[in-house]
């Protein structure tokens, strides 16, 4: 991989930043000499990587309290020729960043990423309620524009943007969930090879007609490929229409993986394969 390029939401300082470096420090060898690029939005780093002005995107997909980040969802679902080939957890920790030592009744006005105001909404409530919220493209470019500005002013952000813009941490850890974490999938141009602990991503559209949810979901029961995450995102058409992203424990050439692609396809239901890679949780287990 030497002389890759891994596009991000930038910029420094970003969760996204932070996770793919210790992505890239957790003895992945075979990222070993690549270069990161920071982009202004997630669109921007996908984007970038269908039109291979960069090899890889390294994207938040979901977070264990504020739930899918749609943007990631769409610009996967709509850029068919890029495939996830990893997906990476990393915890969460959020910080109240000023420019210099500030009382909570003394900041005027927040800025984060809407991630970050929906994983920190209790702390803000209770502590921060008289602050207007401006929301930024990234928590990194909200400890920018506080660092940039003698008002008092705060940033929801990671530790390491503190470091970077030299802004204060007035308190560590103010998320409202301790355990928070975000799943990270690194996207690009190739179809993973089998690990033996795979998992399968698919986006689905199906008919709108009674039971057509429940008859998807059996062709995977009936064979006993377990379902780990079923989400929903309208189709983008008429009210009422949906899409599917779905996520199987089984590598795509797996034989009842097959079958039941096939019979799903036979039922009239779209699918685009988005990946077929290692599932983290057991690489971690296994270590
Ligand atoms: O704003 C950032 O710092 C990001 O990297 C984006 C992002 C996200 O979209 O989920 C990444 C991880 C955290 O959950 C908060 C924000």
């Amino acid at each position: 991989m030497e002389g890759a390029k891994i596009g991000y939401l930038g910029p420094r300082g970003s969760f996204s930043e932070e996770a793919l470096l210790s992505f890239l420090q957790r003895g992945n060898g075979d990222f070993r000499g690549v270069s990161a690029e920071g982009f202004a939005t997630i669109a921007q780093a996908i984007h970038a990587c269908g039109e291979k002005r960069v090899d890889w995107a390294f994207v938040p997909l979901e977070n264990s309290t504020e739930g899918q980040v749609s943007m990631t969802l769409d610009c996967v679902a709509e850029r068919e020729e890029l495939l996830i080939y990893e997906e990476f957890v990393h915890p969460v920790s959020q910080c109240l960043l000023t420019l210099r030592p500030l009382g909570f009744e003394q900041i005027r006005r927040v800025y984060s990423h809407p991630q970050g105001f929906g994983q920190c909404r209790d702390f803000l409530e209770t502590h921060l309620s008289q602050a207007d919220q401006t929301v930024c493209r990234s928590t990194a470019e909200a400890a920018r524009i506080v660092a940039e500005s003698d008002q008092a002013w705060a940033a929801i952000a990671p530790r390491r943007a503190a470091d970077l813009y030299g802004l204060q941490c007035l308190e560590q850890g103010v998320q409202d969930n301790k355990d928070n974490t975000t799943r990270f999938i690194l996207v690009g141009h190739c179809l993973r090879e089998l690990s033996g602990l795979d998992k399968t991503s698919l986006f689905m559209r199906i008919e709108d007609s009674p039971g057509s949810l429940c008859r998807m979901l059996q062709e995977f029961a009936s064979r006993g490929i377990n379902l780990t995450k079923i989400e929903s995102r309208p189709a983008k058409g008429r009210l009422g229409e949906y899409v599917f992203f779905v996520d199987v424990d089984g590598y795509v050439f797996a034989p009842e993986m097959q079958e039941a692609l096939w019979a799903l396809k036979k039922n009239r239901v779209a699918i685009r394969l988005l990946g077929s890679y290692p599932r983290q949780m057991d690489i971690d287990e296994s270590r």
